[in-house]
C-alpha cells in the first residue's frame, strides 16, 4: 500500500544520499547504521516507557532503508550482498521494534494481553517476510498482502507516536490488534498465491513429454 509513496520519499531523502555519497559512505554502512539506530530507538526507549522518543529515533533511522538502495543504484554499487544485507538487517530492525514494545508491556505498563500481541506481531511480521523470500527463491511472485513491511512500520509508528502525544494509549492497542490480524492475513495471502502458482506449474506438461 505504501509502495506508491516510495518515489516521493526517495526524492525527499535524495539530498542526504548525495551528501553521503560525496563523503564516501558506502550503502552497506548506511544499512548497518540505520539498523543500529532503529534497534537503539526501540530497545533503549520503549522499555523505559519513552514511547514518543523511541518513535522519533526509529523514524529518523528507518528511512535509511530507502537511502541505502538509492545510494547503491545511483553509484552503480548495487550488489547481491547488499540486497542480502538489506533484507537481513530489516528483520533485525523489525524484530527490535516489537521486542521493545513487548518489554514495555512487561515492565512499564504491565499487560499480558498486549505483551502477547506484540509477540504475535513480531512472529507474523517475520513469517510474512520469510514467506516472500522463500517463495521468490523458488521462482514465484509473492509480492502481495495487506500488510507489507512499510505498511506495518507506518501503522505501528504513527499510532504509537500519536498515542504518546495525545495520551491515548488505545491508539497503540488498536494498532497492535490490527497488525496482529493483518500480518496473519498477509501470511495466508502469500501461502495462497504460492500454492496457486505451484499447482499451475505442476499442471504444465514437462518439456520431455
Ligand atoms: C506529529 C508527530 C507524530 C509522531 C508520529 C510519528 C510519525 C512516524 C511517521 C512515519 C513513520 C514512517 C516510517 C516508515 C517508513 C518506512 C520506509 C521504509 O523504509 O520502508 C521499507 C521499504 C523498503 O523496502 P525493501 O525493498 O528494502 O524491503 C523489502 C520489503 O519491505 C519486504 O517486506 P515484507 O512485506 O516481505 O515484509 C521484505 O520481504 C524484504 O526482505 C525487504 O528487503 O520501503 C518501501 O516499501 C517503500 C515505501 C516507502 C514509503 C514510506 C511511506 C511513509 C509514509 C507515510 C509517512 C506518514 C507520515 C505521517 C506522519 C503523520 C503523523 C501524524
Ligand atoms: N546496502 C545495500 C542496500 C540495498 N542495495 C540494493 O537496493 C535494493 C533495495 O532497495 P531499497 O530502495 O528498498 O533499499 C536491494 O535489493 C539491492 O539491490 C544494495 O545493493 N546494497
Ligand atoms: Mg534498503
Ligand atoms: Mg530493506
Amino acid at each position: 500500500m505504501m509502495e506508491r509513496f516510495r518515489a516521493f520519499f526517495t526524492k525527499v531523502i535524495s539530498p542526504v544520499a548525495h551528501l553521503l555519497i560525496r563523503l564516501g559512505v558506502s550503502p552497506d554502512a548506511v544499512t548497518f547504521v540505520g539498523t543500529l539506530g532503529v534497534c537503539a530507538g526501540a530497545l533503549v526507549f520503549f522499555p523505559q516507557g519513552k514511547l514518543l522518543t523511541g518513535v522519533l529515533v526509529i523514524t529518523a533511522f528507518v528511512f535509511s532503508d530507502l537511502l541505502d538502495g538509492y545510494m547503491a543504484r545511483t553509484t552503480g554499487r548495487v550488489s547481491k550482498f547488499g540486497a542480502f544485507w538489506d533484507s537481513t538487517l530489516d528483520r533485525v530492525g523489525d524484530g527490535a521494534i516489537f521486542i521493545g514494545l513487548a518489554l514495555y508491556f512487561a515492565w512499564e505498563d504491565p499487560s499480558r494481553l498486549y505483551l502477547v500481541l506484540s509477540l504475535v506481531c513480531l512472529l507474523m511480521g517475520g513469517v510474512t517476510s520469510y514467506a516472500r523470500s522463500r517463495g521468490e527463491t523458488l521462482g514465484f511472485d509473492v509480492k502481495v498482502g495487506i500488510a507489507e513491511r512499510a505498511d506495518r512500520l507506518v501503522l505501528i509508528l504513527v499510532m504509537t507516536g500519536l498515542g504518546a502525544i495525545f495520551d491515548l494509549p488505545v491508539l497503540m492497542y488498536v494498532a497492535l490488534w490490527a497488525l496482529a490480524i493483518a500480518s496473519t492475513v498477509t501470511v495466508v495471502q502469500r501461502v495462497w498465491v504460492v500454492r496457486k502458482q505451484a499447482l499451475a506449474e505442476a499442471a504444465l506438461p514437462s518439456p520431455h513429454e
